[in-house]
């Protein structure tokens, strides 16, 4: 809806009404579309002030029409009413002008926005270009080379930047519309026609070609397979060499392509499923909006090592103060320097002060007496953490909120260890963890839903993607990880190579394949795993009994590997070899496939042809497998926690939707034939066994992901 009213005598104020962003849904451009008309035929007016409800202008397009025929007045014509007007008609921007709420704006013939305003084009980032002219409209505005930015990306701009760029015409701090009414008045009456951007040339550049040449390699290299950022450039390339009627023309065109992609549906999907993990359900029933999270002004951190001074930093960064425990000195110091450097580069980038007076740095632990939640991101042993929460109940006011970082452990076993294990939750951030977006919240079945509701809270404070989860061995991203990485593994026995698998993974849009992710990360790191599942036999890596453990097939090559010193970058030595410790340049390495040649003639095993698809199925088949026995568990309350996880915090990309999504996509069906297959051929190998809850799914026709729900009863998604 829209509604209409006149303000200062003669000025018509249109006001968008579709809340929470007053998205362009079929209604509102109804009521665009009329009240512009009573505006453009009333006598009386002279101008038009167009603004949005809420203090926000418009969230774009409404992207829940997506899915469904799409009815009302089109976006082009009513855009193109309000530019081709008679009388000026101004945006008065607040909140954000986002998508087709951008481009309403950009027929407007003035735009006036407040200083908190946010304004961008991130059609991108749901896998559509702007298609409502703002691929045309925008490169003439404010030239090429920005405009292209600003597409590709999707970012949002702040209203100084919109203003440098000349997006908008006015930055206010006061009422926006009053600002806007007033601007109305003061050019009523002036010539419209240098005011209508679609009828701006489009600046020349220089070498033109070139700079498009060169941004869309760029593009095509960070896209990692996605098509809408291509699209995009193609659209302003149109802007760029076109008039702008043939340019619209294109934009509607490369539009088509991608409205019904599988990638802008996995886009969108994401969307939501992004929104949807907020309103987490825990197996008890406990929800997001029944239980009261505890205010928290004050919190610590104990262990100061790589995760404990990003975590110092992302809460620091929040406003809070914190108390940094470190007991060894050194590491004290050292700890105090990279935080400040972490915080001095952070407040750089985002143009503000560092927080660094709002952290106390201590060796001793009863300096978190008063805190109100303490995070424990100590060395990954279980007798040093209980020993660390045993100290902490101690210590610690009553109602302090006690988290783990830990990976692997389990949380309700230090939970025990405490008094109050309703109090307990893990916190399971990745690194680095004041960049990385994913926070796993991890509760037990003593963890009272205020401790969760607390540490969501606290993860949403942080710019988390935060994901409630419940208690099990690896939780859900490094749990589904295992199998994945368990397959690779039994791909290079069987004749694959590291730099088969890794570049299948690529091109299917990870950013890393497994075994660069692995030298990356250190293989000492999952060796170390591995050990305290009691996998690693010391020197027993030879005869058959090498590769069973517990009675499944295993492979000892990541430990064989160890065993030879091979960690990876910081030993310039593991799947691949590179030229210093750290480098990132990875470089076959001739002695790993000699290496591999003879670990399969000793173990009887002869190599042969694997395939890309070969290597996809196995590898994302056997994760996805492990997703629904996670849902299966009710460790995951709906797939798109799991998707939400796995985009945010382990590289599937994200013009996939997710593993869950993924194996939607594919079709069910399709994916436990496969699993059958490759079960029946590897029948030691349990992680290709089709989960019951992937049969009971295929079974029941293969519902739409929303609808998995009706067969999984424990399961609370939110789609
Ligand atoms: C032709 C044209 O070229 C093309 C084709 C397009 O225009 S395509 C569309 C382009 N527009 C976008 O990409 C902007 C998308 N939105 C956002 O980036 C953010 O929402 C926000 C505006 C910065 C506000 O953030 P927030 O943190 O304050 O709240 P929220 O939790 O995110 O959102 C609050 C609630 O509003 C819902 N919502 C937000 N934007 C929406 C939209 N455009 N359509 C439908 N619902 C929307 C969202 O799902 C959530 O619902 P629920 O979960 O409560 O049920």
């Amino acid at each position: 809806m829209a509604a209409y009213k006149r303000v200062s005598e003669s000025v018509a104020l249109i006001t968008l009404q579709n809340p929470p962003v007053n998205a362009l849904s079929a209604a509102v451009r109804q009521g665009i579309v009329d009240t512009v008309e009573r505006a453009l035929s009333d006598p009386n007016v002279t101008a038009v002030v167009i603004c949005g409800q809420n203090g926000v202008f418009c969230g774009g397009a409404d992207i829940k029409e997506f899915g469904s025929n799409m009815s009302g007045p089109p976006l082009i014509p009513m855009i193109h009413a309000i530019e081709s007007a008679n009388k000026p008609v101004v945006a008065a921007i607040e909140g954000s002008a986002l998508g087709g709420g951008l481009e309403l704006a950009l027929g407007c013939h003035y735009r006036i926005a407040h200083s908190k305003a946010r304004l961008g084009l991130p059609e991108v980032s749901l896998g559509l270009l702007p298609a409502a002219g703002g691929s045309q409209r925008l490169p003439r505005l404010i030239g090429v080379p920005a405009a292209l930015n600003l597409i590709t990306t999707g970012r949002h701009v702040t209203a100084a930047e919109a203003l440098q760029l000349g997006i908008v015409d006015q930055v206010t701090d006061h009422n926006t519309v009053d600002a806007a009414v007033k601007f109305a008045l003061s050019v009523a009456g002036r010539s419209l026609d240098p005011r209508r951007i679609s009828t701006y040339p489009c600046p020349q550049q220089p070498d033109l070609d070139a700079l498009f040449e060169e941004v869309m390699q760029k593009v095509r290299r960070s896209a990692r397979g996605a098509i809408a950022p291509i699209a995009c450039v193609q659209a302003v390339r149109a802007a760029a060499t076109l008039p702008y009627t043939q340019g619209m023309a294109r934009e509607q065109e490369l539009m088509a392509t991608l409205f019904t992609s599988g990638q802008a549906r996995a886009l969108q999907y994401c969307f939501f499923a992004q929104r949807a993990v907020g309103r987490w359900r825990m197996p008890s029933g406990a929800r997001w909006d029944t239980s009261k999270p505890r205010p928290v002004h004050k919190a610590a951190v104990i262990g100061l090592g790589t995760m404990g001074r990003g975590i110092t930093v992302a809460l620091a960064q929040t406003g809070l103060s914190v108390i940094a425990v470190e007991t060894q000195e050194k590491q004290l110091m050292e700890a105090k320097q990279a935080v400040s450097g972490m915080l001095e580069r952070g407040a750089k980038r985002r143009g503000v002060a560092p927080a660094l007076d709002r952290i106390i740095y201590s060796q001793n632990i009863q300096a978190v007496a008063d805190v109100d939640l303490v995070i424990e991101a100590v060395f990954e042993d279980v007798a040093l953490k209980t020993k660390v929460f045993k100290q902490l109940s101690a210590v610690c006011k009553p109602g302090t909120l006690l988290c783990t970082n830990t990976s692997a452990l389990d949380v309700d076993q230090l939970a025990s260890e405490t008094p109050n294990p309703e109090l307990v939750v893990g916190m399971h951030f990745f690194a680095p963890a004041h960049v990385m977006k994913l926070l796993e919240v991890v509760y037990g079945p003593r963890s009272s839903p205020e401790a969760v509701a607390t540490a969501m809270q606290l993860g949403k404070k942080m710019g988390k993607a935060s994901v409630a989860v419940g208690n099990c061995r690896g939780f859900v991203g490094n749990r589904m990880l295992k199998p994945y990485v368990e397959q690779a593994f039994f791909l290079l026995e069987e004749g694959a190579t590291p730099e088969l698998v890794d570049r299948a993974l690529e091109e299917f849009g990870f950013p890393m394949g497994v075994f660069t992710m692995s030298d990356l990360s250190g293989l000492d790191v999952g060796w170390r795993v591995r050990k305290g599942d009691g996998l690693v036999e010391p020197g027993g890596a030879s005869g058959r009994s090498a590769r069973v453990r517990q009675g499944r097939r295993y492979s000892p090559l990541g430990d064989l590997l160890c065993e030879h010193g091979r960690f990876g970058q910081k030993t310039c030595r593991g799947w691949y070899q590179y030229d210093k410790p750290g480098s990132r340049v990875a470089r076959s390495d001739p002695w790993l496939h000699s290496f591999l040649e003879a670990y399969r003639a000793e173990h009887g095993l002869v190599a042969r042809r694997i395939d890309h698809q070969e290597v996809l199925e196995r590898c994302l088949y056997a994760l996805i497998n492990e997703g629904f026995h996670i849902l299966d568990d009710g460790i995951a309350a709906g797939p798109e926690d799991i998707d939400v996880i796995y985009v945010s915090g382990y590289g599937w990309p994200r013009h996939r939707g997710g593993p869950m999504f993924y194996a939607n996509m594919v079709g069910l069906a399709k994916v436990l034939e496969r699993l059958e297959h490759y079960h029946q051929a590897h029948p030691d190998v349990p992680h290709l066994q089709p989960c019951s809850l992937l049969r009971r799914l295929v079974a029941s026709g293969s519902p739409p992901i929303h609808r998995w729900g009706e067969v999984i009863k424990k399961l609370h998604s939110q789609l």
